[in-house]
């Protein structure tokens, strides 16, 4: 299975239309990967909140319109990053599209964990209240977005739901980057899964982003990692490696849910 991240900057100085062109032509040019990806809030930049309620769309709004095409000219299951969602009701939200090689929307997340504390994406955002995984044909995968990279209760309820395979789009600060390689890292050991997070390049908002889009394997071993700048990373993936490491080393089987979480047993 091989998978594309493209790590694109959301610079100030390009329109949001613009981005999703040169975007789209990027992933055409991955013809031939099964999966691309792109990272969180890549049209508007993660920081940029003053642009949130301006560049708002719907699920099937203009981000959607471009990337499914290029999804089905490149024939590739696409992770098309997240969009600032605007709801019916007004609220707005971090929310990720999945797109099908038909150019379907086979899936959204709304990002459950806000960034911000008490501004920005916290306070302007809506907080997701589910959980989503997307069927592909070798692996299931679990969708988080960024700072949920923090919650590893998370990424337990995604492998629960049958995830083997974690994608993360983010706008991680430059700042932070130690914490982005060391979570990527622990998400995908103790949960024996891959891990394929992809950043952003660039500045935007003031806010330097850390790039260094990277993916690990279930073994928790680097098989890539992107540099600051705009790159498109691209690796082969073992599907059948995420059951083989569960096997050969049964952690999952050893959880006493019933002793430190009995909550999630009811
Ligand atoms: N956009 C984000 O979620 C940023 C997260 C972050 O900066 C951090 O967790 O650190």
């Amino acid at each position: 299975m091989r998978a594309s991240l493209i790590q694109i900057a959301a610079d100030p100085d390009e329109t949001a239309n613009s981005r999703r062109q040169r975007a789209a032509s990027l992933v055409r040019e991955q013809r031939g990967a099964d999966l691309v990806v792109l990272p969180e809030l890549w049209p508007v930049g993660a920081f940029a909140y003053q642009s949130f309620e301006d560049e708002a769309e719907t699920p099937a709004g203009p981000t959607y319109e471009v990337m499914a095409e290029a999804a089905r000219d490149a024939g590739v299951w696409l992770h098309a990053g997240s969009i600032v969602e605007r709801d019916p009701d007004g609220t707005l939200y971090n929310t990720s599209l999945v797109i099908s090689p038909t150019g379907d929307l086979a899936g959204t997340y709304r990002k459950i964990h806000r960034f911000g504390f008490d501004k920005g994406e916290a306070v302007m955002m809506g907080a997701g209240a589910d959980l989503a995984t997307v069927a592909l044909p070798e692996l299931t995968i679990g969708l988080a977005t960024c700072y949920d990279l923090r919650f590893p209760e998370l990424f337990r309820g995604l492998v629960d739901a049958g995830a083997g395979l974690f994608v993360v789009p983010a706008g991680w600060p430059a700042r932070r980057r130690g914490h982005w390689t060391l979570l990527a890292r622990a998400r995908a050991v103790e949960n024996q899964a891959y891990v394929l997070a992809c950043g952003t390049a660039g500045t935007h908002a003031d806010v330097e982003q850390a790039g260094h889009s990277i993916v690990v394997d279930p073994w928790g071993e680097v098989l890539a990692e992107a540099g600051p700048d705009e790159e498109i990373l691209t690796v082969d993936l073992d599907a059948a490696k995420v059951e083989a490491t569960r096997e050969q080393f049964p952690v999952l089987k050893d959880r006493r849910l019933g002793v430190v979480a009995p909550d999630l047993l009811r």
